[in-house]
């Protein structure tokens, strides 16, 4: 049954009334401003940075900026229905959460918390390889769960490792292609920070036993060896398409490839026969001057088709934004550093009133611009502007 998620506003403006605010703004455009004030500045800084400059990271806003939305006026659009089918799984709207690492630098809950708030609305949390929980603790979170890889060059480990996302219940897997290494990102080289080197993000190695048994002591007896070992080996910097066949013999369910920015790759995807793809620039952390996501979309998705399913990432904020990104090709959008700022202002409850926000927006915008569902979104709804 369809949810009706604009109810969030009348909620807030009920609570409103017996004098009750929502935790923090409901602006998320103006989320980050809001984190930036409340947050540690390393865990902060760590999620906001970019590479380089910022380029990549602030081409990302502006793509969007330049799209316009062209409402239509009675189009019977007040029974709205935003449930999406992606990879064979009915979601509730075209929102997953994206895979985001390390998290207990921004909330002692990190992940745990942020797999909780998911489930509670029904969203798909894609787990990052570099988590502060393993995949089995994760999972008692309960709901809709995704595994992203980042893929080991030890075969072992990396086999291990998909074992245990399969067993606990994750059904599909989001190989990330575009962090074989760190980019450059000059916010954390100035503190010189990186989470996993204060041990964040190393949950799933380290209670991992093929990994361990890598170690000539554990990871409780010997931590700084135990992080040069999972950092020389948590991605395989040499691997070229023809290895995905590998994976596909480690892992049944649907792979979806994630960064990718090039309708060649997107080809090259389908022809390696991949499930999905996640037309992506890491949200502009990796190559700074490469071009907005949004711009590439239009031209990846003319390429594959309906051969793959294509997802996108990379400077969604708004409902509105869903709407553009739907409307240039996308099947569903995967929601980034805005629910992570949310986990570091108020944990579960933070994640939540984020996930909340957008997708009451998304049902309000969708509705005022005059559509009933994702499906009916196409390029004929945006200008240039
Ligand atoms: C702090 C942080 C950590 C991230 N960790 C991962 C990760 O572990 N794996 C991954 O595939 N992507 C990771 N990403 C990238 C996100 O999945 C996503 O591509 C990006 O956040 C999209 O940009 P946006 O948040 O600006 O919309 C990370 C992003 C941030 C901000
Ligand atoms: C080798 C790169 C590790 C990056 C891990 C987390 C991430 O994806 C990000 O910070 O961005």
């Amino acid at each position: 049954m369809a949810t009706r998620f604009g109810d969030y506003q009348s909620e807030i403006y009920l609570h409103g009334l017996a004098g009750t605010k929502p935790p923090f703004t409901t602006d998320l455009a103006a989320l980050e401003e809001e984190a930036a004030a409340r947050l540690p500045e390393d865990g902060f800084g760590y999620v906001a940075g970019g590479a380089g400059s910022g380029a990549t990271m602030r081409a990302n806003r502006e793509a969007f900026d330049r799209w316009k939305i062209v409402p239509r006026m009675l189009a019977e659009a007040t029974d709205r229905d935003l449930t999406t089918t992606v990879l064979g799984d009915e979601l509730p709207a075209p929102v997953l959460l994206a895979p985001i690492g390390a998290q207990t630098i921004v909330h002692p809950d990190g992940e745990l918390a942020t797999a909780r708030a998911a489930a509670s609305l029904g969203l798909p949390m894609i787990l990052s390889t570099v988590s502060s929980h393993s995949v089995e603790a994760i999972a008692e979170a309960g709901g809709s769960r995704w595994f992203q890889l980042y893929w080991p060059s030890d075969a072992e480990v990396c086999a291990s490792i998909l074992g245990r996302a399969r067993n606990a219940g994750y059904t599909a897997l989001v190989v990330t292609l575009d962090t074989w290494t760190m980019g450059w990102r000059p916010r954390d080289l100035d503190r010189a920070y990186v989470p996993f080197l204060n041990g964040e993000g190393l949950a799933i190695p380290f209670s991992d036993p093929v990994f361990r048994s890598r170690l000539a002591k554990s990871p409780e007896e010997d931590l700084p060896a135990a992080m040069l070992a999972w950092m020389s080996m948590f991605t395989g910097t040499d691997f070229g398409w023809h290895q995905l066949s590998l994976l596909r013999e480690l892992w049944s369910g649907p792979i979806v490839l994630k960064g990718v920015q090039h309708a060649d790759d997107a080809r090259r995807a389908v022809d390696a026969g991949m499930d999905g793809i996640v037309v992506s620039n890491h949200g502009g952390r990796q190559v700074d001057g490469a071009l907005a996501a949004l711009d590439a979309l239009p031209t990846i998705a003319g390429a594959v088709g309906d051969r793959i399913e294509v997802l996108f990432d990379s400077g969604v904020r708004t409902g509105a934004d869903v709407i553009k990104a739907l409307a240039l090709g996308a099947k569903a959008v995967l929601y980034g550093r805005p629910y992570a700022y949310g986990l570091g202002l108020a944990g579960e409850d933070g994640v939540r009133h984020v996930l909340r926000c957008l997708l009451a927006e998304l049902y309000i915008t969708l509705g005022l611009a005059g559509y009933r569902t994702p499906s009916e979104l196409s390029p004929s709804l945006l200008r240039r502007g």
